[in-house]
């Protein structure tokens, strides 16, 4: 099973320091952990440390075995917040070149077998031939989720993947991420600001603030309306659904107004 470890990790911008000492010890694969906090908390700067794309200190450890045959090493994919659009390719084009990134020209039927099962699951085959730039941006944002899971990964960091997505697309993506965790034994690791997704579909959540992870564990534990408070400045409740849902209701702000 796949493991990472975050231990010290801290991320700077030249001599702007913006996340420190963040330790999470046994993130595992199979579970899904949603990270959460205010803009500007550092939530996508913890993702480009972990994903080796931006500087800090502290050490991040990727190890344990992946469960994708052949593979010797462990995974680990970064959908960030903000993708960019090639639009001169097709759907299809763009998540088969994802599929290749780094690897043989050559293309397996199994390797077009998971192209189709990722269009099928993400309910995205009506758009396999089009150009990536006439998509709308909900459908461009389904089509780099496609091109992240089409890879596989043994962790995956997802920036906010469902902010352009539609209720009906929201609740599938994030169904279909957290079934996916649970047959592959990958790790996801996804940032989003509706906490009640994150209540929802989370095993586990991150609370960033102040620069440093003030909280981690059960989502149900951890999103209080004093956690609210903190980290939002809002007044809230917390409430539960006759099925045992819990559900975040915001009253209003906790901030004077200046
Ligand atoms: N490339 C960069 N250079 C300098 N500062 C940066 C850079 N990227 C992010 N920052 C700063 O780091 C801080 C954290 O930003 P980050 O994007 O990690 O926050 P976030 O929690 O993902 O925010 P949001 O919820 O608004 O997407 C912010 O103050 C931001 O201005």
């Amino acid at each position: 099973m796949v493991q990472l470890s975050l231990s010290g990790v801290g991320v700077a911008y030249g001599k702007r320091r913006v996340l420190s000492d963040v330790d999470a010890a046994d993130l595992r694969g199979g579970e899904v952990v949603a990270l959460i906090g205010a803009n500007a908390a550092g939530k996508s700067s913890l993702f480009r440390r972990i994903a080796g794309l931006a500087a800090g200190d502290g050490t991040v450890t990727l190890g344990g075995t992946s469960r994708v045959a052949g593979r010797t090493t462990p995974q680990c994919c970064y959908l960030p917040q903000d993708t960019a659009v090639n639009a001169v390719l097709t759907v299809y084009e763009s998540i088969l070149l994802a599929l290749k990134q780094g690897g043989a020209w050559s293309v397996s039927d199994e390797e077009l077998r998971r192209i189709d099962g990722v269009l099928r699951d993400l309910e995205i085959e009506d758009l396999a031939f089009r150009g990536l730039g006439e998509l709308s941006g909900g459908q461009r944002q389904l089509v780099s989720i496609a091109q992240t899971l089409v890879r596989e990964p043994d962790v995956l960091l997802l920036d906010e993947p469902t902010s352009a997505l539609d209720l009906h697309r929201q609740f599938e993506v994030l169904s279909l991420v957290r079934r996916l965790a649970r047959e592959r034994g990958m790790l996801v690791l996804i940032s989003i600001h509706d906490l009640n997704q994150a209540l929802r579909f989370a095993d586990r959540v991150m609370v960033l603030a102040h620069a440093r992870l003030v909280a981690m564990g059960d989502p149900r534990a951890i999103v209080t309306p004093a956690l609210l408070d903190e980290v939002y400045g809002v007044r809230a409740r917390v409430e539960t659904l006759p099925g045992g849902e819990p559900y975040v209701l915001v009253e209003g702000s906790s901030r004077q107004a200046a």
